[in-house]
């Protein structure tokens, strides 16, 4: 298994729209989806598009969200996790597997923001970074 393309970066932030002002304002990145509320994923999400890659700007929804804890460590937002495309999110987590790794969650795939499955492997894995695996979008 060989991770493909850096789709998205994710980071926390306690104002998404703030942040889209910013990234546009400050950074002249103003092509950003509409915010999007996925409460069984506790998120409430919405990307900044880039030449390359994108930015997932990413708001707790509730105190049981993925980000609650990061953003009470981090109040003002931070870097939350690298997303990395590969061709067969199944084959990826079995390889994850195989090698040790701790996929995060029931270790199953289920879908992420951009409508594909993904999962999510322990920052203990890799220097302290959470990364998440995608399946390539068709
Ligand atoms: C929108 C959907 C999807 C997409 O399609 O793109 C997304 O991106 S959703 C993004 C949010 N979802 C997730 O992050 C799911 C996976 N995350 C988790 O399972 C948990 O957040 C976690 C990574 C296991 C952390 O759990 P939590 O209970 O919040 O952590 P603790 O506070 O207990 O911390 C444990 C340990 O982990 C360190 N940590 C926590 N978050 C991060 C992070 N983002 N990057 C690096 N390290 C992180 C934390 O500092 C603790 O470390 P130690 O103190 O050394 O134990
Ligand atoms: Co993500």
């Amino acid at each position: 298994m060989k991770i493909g393309r850096l789709n998205h970066v994710g980071v926390a932030v306690p104002d998404i729209e703030a942040a889209k002002a910013t990234y546009a304002g400050l950074y002249g990145a103003d092509e950003a989806t509409q915010t999007k509320d996925f409460p069984h994923l506790g998120v409430r999400v919405a990307f900044v598009h880039l030449a390359n890659s994108e930015i997932e700007l990413l708001e707790p929804l509730g105190d049981d969200s993925p980000v609650h804890k990061f953003l009470e460590r981090n109040p003002r937002g931070g870097q939350h996790h690298l997303c990395f495309e590969v061709p067969d999110i199944v084959a990826a987590r079995d390889a994850m597997v195989a090698k040790g790794a701790t996929v995060l969650g029931t270790g199953e795939p289920y879908i992420g923001a951009h409508g594909v499955p993904v999962i999510f492997i322990h920052p203990k894995n890799s220097h302290g970074q959470l990364i998440e695996l995608m399946q390539e979008p068709a």
